[in-house]
């Protein structure tokens, strides 16, 4: 039995903000099974803008829309069935075992009180297979390294069957191996893909578009290629990037002069009242 893809959902943000200038108004269009890496300093509202997306955060203004819909207008269940979340956040009920894990992933598509499906099973067992994961399934996730966490965390956003996947530092924690395996992973799944990420490097056969994001304000939206600039680069992050013979860039910090000379000033963002 092989489970079909989810179907690609398509993700619109029209002028959305959050927090009194924490994040200033971002839109974007995704077509359906676009993979879009959110890039930015720490600090630059990357995980607030997921929020929005996962529908954690409600919108100061403007809206968030799923295949057409404003997601605060959907139920939450049904927001839960389509959109599916790995966070930094893991769960803290360290007892559970790895397969119950996974198998939360199906909570939304059941009803109320109803066990596991010999399909809900069948779908957690595939996800567990992707991940690499049988030989862990019924060990206590507390048990499990970061790393391992993280491909559970993954594994139970597979098995939501999600059209759109939403994932906050995907690579957090795994090895280089893993990183790769993870990313692969998620860009052949379908699904239109939102993943914040720190590595640039990685971006380049992951992601499809990039947004940047700078203090709060959006820098940049469009292909990889178009926007990865050592410029950009330079304005989101404060160092000099020099691009590689082979792809990717290696990075420095600019001394005192390269930064009077060169380095671009960003809008600092407001205090919040
Ligand atoms: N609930 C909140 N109340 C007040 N400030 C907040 C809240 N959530 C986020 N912030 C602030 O908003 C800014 C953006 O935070 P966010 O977590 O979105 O950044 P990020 O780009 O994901 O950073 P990092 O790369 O460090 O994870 C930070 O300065 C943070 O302290």
């Amino acid at each position: 039995m092989s489970c079909p893809p989810p179907a690609a959902a398509r993700l619109a943000l029209e002028a959305v903000t959050w927090g009194n200038g924490i994040l200033h108004p971002v839109s974007l269009d995704l077509a359906p099974g676009r993979v879009l890496g959110v890039l930015g300093a720490n600090g630059a509202g990357k995980s607030t803008l997921l929020r929005l997306i996962y529908r954690f955060h409600k919108p100061q203004a403007g809206r968030v829309l799923l295949d057409g819909q404003d997601i605060r207008a959907m139920p939450a269940r049904r927001v839960a069935q389509r959109v599916a979340a790995v966070l930094q956040e893991q769960p803290t009920d360290f007892a559970l075992t790895v397969v119950e894990i996974v198998a939360l992933g199906r909570a939304p598509h059941r009803r109320a009180l109803a066990g596991l499906s010999a399909q809900d099973l069948h779908i957690v067992d595939h996800a567990l297979e992707r991940l690499d994961l049988h030989d862990f399934a019924q060990r206590p996730f507390g048990t499990l390294s970061g790393g391992e966490r993280q491909r559970v965390m993954v594994a139970r956003a597979l098995a939501q069957e999600p059209g759109l996947i939403v994932l906050d530092e995907p690579t957090n924690h795994l090895d280089i191996r893993h990183q790769l395996e993870v990313l692969r992973l998620v860009r052949g799944l379908g699904a239109t893909v939102v993943a914040s990420l720190h590595d640039l490097n990685l971006v380049h056969g992951f992601a499809d578009d990039l947004l940047v994001l700078a203090d709060g304000h959006p820098l940049a939206f469009g292909p990889v290629e178009a926007v990865l600039t050592p410029e950009l680069i330079a304005r989101a992050f404060r160092v000099v990037a020099t691009p590689r013979a082979s792809a990717g860039f290696d990075f420095a910090l600019p001394t005192e002069a390269h930064f009077q000379a060169t380095m671009p000033t960003i809008p600092q963002r407001e205090k919040s009242s």
